[in-house]
């Protein structure tokens, strides 16, 4: 049998980091050799997260006493504006995910415009390939370091870039109304995420001004061939995981829901992970939760000529952590679903 692949997991003890553990624990062909942490590093894993205790594992450690010479990939889950200097550093013969949105911008100009600094590695970022699976699965096949979706972006981008790509709605005027879990805004403290401040309410936060919309507009530029703006509004829900989102949109001449529906269906026949619902079901978040699957439905709007597309994932899994793992799959030439399987928990 060939040696398992060394993976180190830096920001290992954030939440996406505890996901990662708990999907790669069933990997077969992986190692987790590093796990780094910054105010938790010297601390065993299991101190951190006692629901992993079962699983052997190294301690946590600060990323500057990492031996690269014993990782062959890296996840690297830190806070954006972390990350590019640490994935520029990564010598040679590393291979690497990033979760942050350090490197999803091909733009470096929107990259500043958005996140309040400049690129800090912009040759990098050329080769750096967008690690939405479905969709660029041939580019990230050969990729050293895969940038991997914001977790709106994901559940965004889905279900609108195979119709705007045939046509069936109008790439102008879309309105994405998205809700999230709070796990979503990391384990880090802050007032933000407080229970008193979340539970038994929602409210929209950074409206017109989220750095997930140009990254939004990314990809539904690529799919439209042209420049196109989106509106994008999130929602703080009081709910640990999900991501719902609610796309209103503008049909062609004599297109219906029904046709969405089926150009969906086809375009994610034999795609793992990404289920078009029957007509009339509804995707709900608790139909994905803990599980690296993507529900979608599209149905018809009162309005004449409009349709109403819905889409859900776990934020951690296939907005996050999973789908970093169906990336390494896909870049390390393993089969995209090992250890990805998991059926969702319900309720
Ligand atoms: N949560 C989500 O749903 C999603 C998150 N992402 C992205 O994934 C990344 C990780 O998110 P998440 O796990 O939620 O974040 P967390 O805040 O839960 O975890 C952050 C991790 O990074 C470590 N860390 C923080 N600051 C530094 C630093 N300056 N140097 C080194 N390590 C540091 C933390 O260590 P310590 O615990 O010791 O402080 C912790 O291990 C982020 O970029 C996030 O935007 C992407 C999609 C979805
Ligand atoms: C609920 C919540 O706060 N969600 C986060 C998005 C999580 C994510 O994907 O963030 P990155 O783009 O930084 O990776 C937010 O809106 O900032």
């Amino acid at each position: 049998m060939s040696a398992k692949t060394k993976v180190a997991i830096l920001g290992a003890s954030g939440y996406t980091g505890a996901e990662l553990v708990r999907i790669l624990a069933l990997h077969p062909h992986v190692e987790m050799t590093v796990l780094t942490a910054d105010r938790r590093a010297g601390k065993p894993f299991a101190d951190v997260f006692p629901h992993l205790a079962g699983i052997r594992l190294p301690d946590l450690v600060a990323i500057d006493q990492v031996d690269w010479a014993g990782v062959d990939f890296v996840f690297c889950a830190l806070p954006h504006g972390t990350t590019q200097e640490v994935v520029a550093g990564l010598p040679a013969h590393v291979k690497c995910c990033d979760l942050s949105a350090d490197f999803r911008l091909k733009d470096v100009a929107a990259y500043a415009e958005y996140y309040g600094h400049e690129h800090l590695a912009p040759e990098l970022q050329k080769e750096v390939v967008y690690g939405l699976t479905e969709v660029y699965r041939e580019q990230i096949k050969a990729a050293r370091v895969v940038a991997n979706p914001g977790c709106y972006p994901t559940s965004a981008q889905l279900p609108l870039m195979p119709l705007i790509a045939k046509g069936l709605i109008a790439a102008d005027g879309i309105i994405v109304d998205a809700k999230s879990g709070v796990t979503g805004a990391g384990r880090a403290p802050k007032e933000g995420t407080l229970f008193s401040e979340v539970t038994e309410g929602i409210h929209p936060y950074g409206i017109a001004t989220h750095r997930h919309a140009p990254e939004i507009e990314q990809g539904l530029s690529e799919a439209a061939g042209r420049p196109v703006l989106v509106n994008f509004t999130p929602h703080l829900m009081p709910m640990a995981r999900g991501i719902l989102s609610t796309i209103y949109v503008q049909c062609a001449e004599g297109v219906t829901a029904a046709d969405l529906r089926a150009a969906l269906a086809d375009r994610y026949a034999g795609e793992p992970f990404v289920r078009v619902l029957p007509e009339g079901q509804v995707p709900a978040t608790r139909h994905v939760r803990g599980s690296n699957f993507v529900l979608m439905n599209a149905f018809d709007d009162r309005l004449p000529g409009r349709a109403i597309l819905t889409c859900v994932e776990d934020n951690l899994v296939k907005g996050a952590s999973g789908q970093a793992v169906q990336n390494m799959n896909v870049m390390l030439g393993f089969e995209e679903t090992t250890a990805l399987m998991q059926q969702p928990m319900f309720p």
